[in-house]
């Protein structure tokens, strides 16, 4: 197996100058060297071609870089740069195998390569070794020369923070001591050093400045082995412990951490193949911004697949995760430490401001979670605030307190559960959240309060409807002296007992006085209101109301028993009563009168309607009319139920209407007096005294007589009728002979034609028809004309509203 392939070593640079990124990578995988932090060393070999590079490195390190075979002649065996990893040395110990110098492959010109590969050496390297043969020392041609003064040259180029060790390995020493060589050696060095051209600012720098010079001899591999391997032996325990202070790598000043070194070695050969300056300490800042930038993006995506932090986020979208805070916490703390760790060896600043950003970056990727979380708190401590406040309400609780205590009691919850999700690398301020929980509760609470006071006005308006509504209308309908008082009083007491009620209920609300008063005087409006209503109501259909008193009084006896016109009744005298107390009725509903004051509205009423003769209506004249008015003395027309005018109307219907039933009475009553008349007819008895009961009895025996009497009766009926004697004579006895002197002759001329038609109709003519029979029954109730008025009435609206019926679509009283 070809020994290159083996796994610890690589091919780092090749032939062509290109950098093996890939393999170095896959290099330092392999040996673990991130993990070294910066406990580790780098060693190069520089020197002539096939001068026995490989060799040494192979005995002193254990490597395996391939080594020329004696047999086959000295040719090049190493091309580009080798890297390997020393065997059982501590601390970690990386060695480079430089392509050889003055090789013939490349020719004598091309030294590009040759100062390429020095530089990067210098730049990577804590330990150079420069490999010569013995016999060169004190040669003005040696070959390690060139190289030297390359190696200085180049070195000007190099702002190096720290001193490399530059440890010259003489090969094939002879019989001369080393202390012999060694001052040779360093003086040919020095030559070197100052032959070489430098900056103005290091014209006088020493070379031990730069380097830390070491001299070791070495005996001819191939002919003394033994020797060879023993000096080769104890040199190796030199690399032991190389970076401790002292040692041959013990300045690390600069040292790029091993996580750095593929980058920094492959961003160093750029700079050098670009022919650029190398500015070591800029170089070791842009490695560790690279590098620190690399680590934050590994651990921000390990935070990004982390298993616990999938699981919180997920949950926390759907319910409020207990412990949210110190889960989190320890997930961030556990990333940033990683990062931490990782890139501990970093420059610091680079490393602080990286781990800045990363927090910065996390912090914002877990935000929304946060914000869910306080969103599950607020919403949750909202319900519970709700369920809890309404059973400490149910539970008789005072309001006001009760939303004292639960809005403490709950803020506080809210305080100690947004801690629990507060995250410990953060301060983040829940008082925004917490302003609009408790802007919630507020509003909940205000919601309750209104509701549960609405529901108490509610409660109490019912009681008083109750309490008030079905009294009044029961003390308006029967209408007295007494009506206004007694509503005044129940108003006053059902009022006072409300007001006592509803002012214990919302105790418990703590509401300011001006408030309360308001509402007492609004729940005192609100009784009033309903009397009012009611009160209004009623006026509404007082026409129906007195026709109702109006029947129920004529048509029933003081025992209230229904009457039988039996014709002893005194009709007139009952129809006054029943329309005093339907007046009654009309002055009560007339106004209200809620704050005791007297008016004169049952007095005029009276005079104007009952006893329009008498009185002070009379007195004035028609033109006086006290009911030809829209408002009554003295009443404001807020207490105004109804009108003067509308009175009136509503009187006139009353009376139109009812007029009915006294008609029927009275029928009734004549009905009842014919039935029960036993008596002989006035005319009869009449005769009987002018005639004597002789001649009576003369006049039955003789047919002629008979006859003739019975058409002078039939003639004096007729005259009677015709001539409306019962009325007439109601206006004086002179003046009505003088009338009925003039009607005389006409009357006997229609009488006569009126007997020539009578004597032409058939016998069984209709008798409804007979304008006889009609003015007879019209002239037995004109007595009663009087009473009724004949006056139409016509739909009226009245100021409340209330629509008065004319009489022919109004409800006739049976
Ligand atoms: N004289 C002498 N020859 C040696 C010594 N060590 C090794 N050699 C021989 O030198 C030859 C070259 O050995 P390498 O180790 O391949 O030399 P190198 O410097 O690595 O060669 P390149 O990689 O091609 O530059 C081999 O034949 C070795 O046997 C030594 O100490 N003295």
């Amino acid at each position: 197996m070809d020994k290159r392939d083996h796994c610890c070593s690589t091919h780092l640079i090749e032939g062509d100058g290109t950098f093996n990124v890939a393999g170095v990578d896959n290099f330092v995988k392999e040996i673990k060297l991130a993990e070294c932090g910066l406990s580790y060393a780098v060693v190069a070999i520089m020197g002539p071609q096939s001068s026995g590079k490989s060799t040494l490195l192979n005995h002193l390190f254990g490597t395996n870089f391939r080594e020329m075979d004696a047999l086959r002649g000295r040719s090049q065996t190493t091309k580009g740069i080798w890297m390997a990893h020393c065997v059982g040395i501590e601390p970690c110990t990386l060695v480079m195998d430089l392509e050889g110098s003055d090789g013939r492959e490349r020719g004598e010109d091309d030294t590009a390569f040759e100062k390429q590969s020095a530089l990067f050496a210098l730049a990577v390297s804590d330990i150079v070794l420069i490999n010569m043969w013995c016999h060169d020392i004190g040669r003005e041609q040696a070959a390690n020369k060139p190289l030297l003064k390359t190696v200085f040259q180049v070195m000007m180029r190099l702002f190096s923070p720290r001193r490399t060790t530059l440890m010259f390995i003489i090969r094939d020493k002879t019989r001369t001591p080393l202390e012999n060589l060694e001052p040779i050696l360093r003086e040919d060095i020095q030559k070197i050093w100052d032959s070489v051209p430098k900056p103005e600012a290091h014209k006088e720098t020493p070379l031990s400045e730069f380097f830390n010079v070491e001299v070791v001899a070495l005996s001819s591999y191939e002919e003394k082995e033994e020797q060879f391997k023993e000096q080769v032996a104890n040199l190796r325990q030199r690399f032991f412990h190389s970076i401790a202070p002292g040692g041959l790598a013990g300045d690390r000043r600069g040292v790029v951490p091993a996580s750095g070194f593929s980058f920094s070695a492959q961003q160093i050969w750029k700079v050098i193949k670009e022919n650029k300056d190398l500015d070591l300490p800029a170089h070791k800042v842009m490695v560790a911004s690279v590098r620190c930038e690399e680590i934050a993006n590994v651990m921000f995506s390990s935070f990004v697949e982390n298993e616990a932090w999938r699981q919180l986020q997920e949950i926390v979208q759907l319910q409020h995760v207990p412990g949210f805070g110190k889960k989190l916490t320890f997930i961030l703390d556990a990333c940033l430490s990683e990062y931490d760790t990782e890139a501990t060896y970093f420059d610091e600043g680079v490393r602080s401001s990286k781990r800045k950003q990363l927090k910065e970056k996390l912090l914002q990727l877990i935000q929304p979670a946060h914000q869910s979380m306080l969103g599950h708190i607020c919403s949750g401590t909202l319900n519970r605030f709700k369920e809890v406040f309404d059973s400490t309400l149910n539970e008789g609780k005072g309001f006001a307190v009760a939303a004292r205590d639960c809005t403490t009691y709950f803020m506080a919850q809210f305080d100690e559960a947004s801690a629990d999700a507060q995250i410990g690398q953060t301060n983040w301020d829940s008082s925004k959240v917490r302003e609009k929980l408790k802007q919630d509760i507020d509003a909940h609470i205000a919601v309750v309060r209104a509701a549960k006071l609405s529901d108490l006005t509610t409660l109490f308006e019912k009681k008083l409807n109750e309490s008030l509504a079905a009294p009044v209308e029961a003390l308006l309908d029967g209408a007295s002296d007494d009506t206004w008082p007694a509503i005044r009083k129940l108003l006053h007491s059902e009022t006072e007992a409300a007001i006592s009620g509803f002012s214990s209920a919302i105790s418990g609300f703590e509401i300011d006085d001006i408030t309360k008063d308001k509402m007492l005087v609004r729940l005192e409006d609100y009784a009033r209101g309903v009397v009012v209503a009611k009160a209004k109501e009623e006026a509404g259909r007082v026409l129906n109301r007195m026709k109702d008193r109006f029947s129920m009084i004529f048509s029933h006896d003081a025992d209230s028993m229904p009457r039988v016109w039996t014709g002893r009744e005194d009709i007139r005298a009952i129809t006054k009563t029943a329309r005093s107390a339907s007046l009654k009725l009309l002055s009560v509903l007339a106004a209200l009168r809620l704050d005791d004051d007297a008016d004169p509205i049952e007095t005029t009423l009276s005079l104007a309607l009952v006893d329009p003769r008498s009185g002070a209506a009379s007195s004035r004249g028609i033109s006086a009319d006290p009911l030809a008015s829209s408002s009554w003395d003295e009443v404001p027309l807020s207490k105004t139920l109804l009108t003067p005018v509308q009175c009136k109307t509503l009187w006139r219907q009353f009376t139109d209407q009812t007029e009915y039933i006294v008609r029927q009475a009275i029928t009734a009553q004549e009905a009842s007096r014919k039935n029960n008349n036993w008596l002989p007819h006035p005319w009869f008895i009449l005769a009987l005294v002018v005639v004597g009961l002789d001649d009576f009895m003369w006049c039955l025996r003789n047919p002629l007589y008979l006859g003739v009497l019975f058409i002078l009766f039939l003639l004096g009926r007729a005259f009677w009728v015709q001539l409306d004697m019962t009325g007439v004579f109601q206006n004086g006895i002179l003046p009505e002979i003088l009338a009925l002197m003039t009607r005389f002759l006409p009357t006997v001329m229609n009488l006569l034609r009126r007997l020539a038609e009578e004597g032409q109709r058939p016998a069984n003519a209709d008798p409804q028809q007979n304008p006889t029979t009609a003015n007879t029954l019209r002239s037995t109730t004109n007595d009663y004309s009087e009473i009724s008025s004949s006056a139409s009435s016509e739909v009226t609206t009245s100021e409340n509203g209330t629509e008065y019926s004319s009489p022919s679509s109004s409800r006739k009283v049976q």
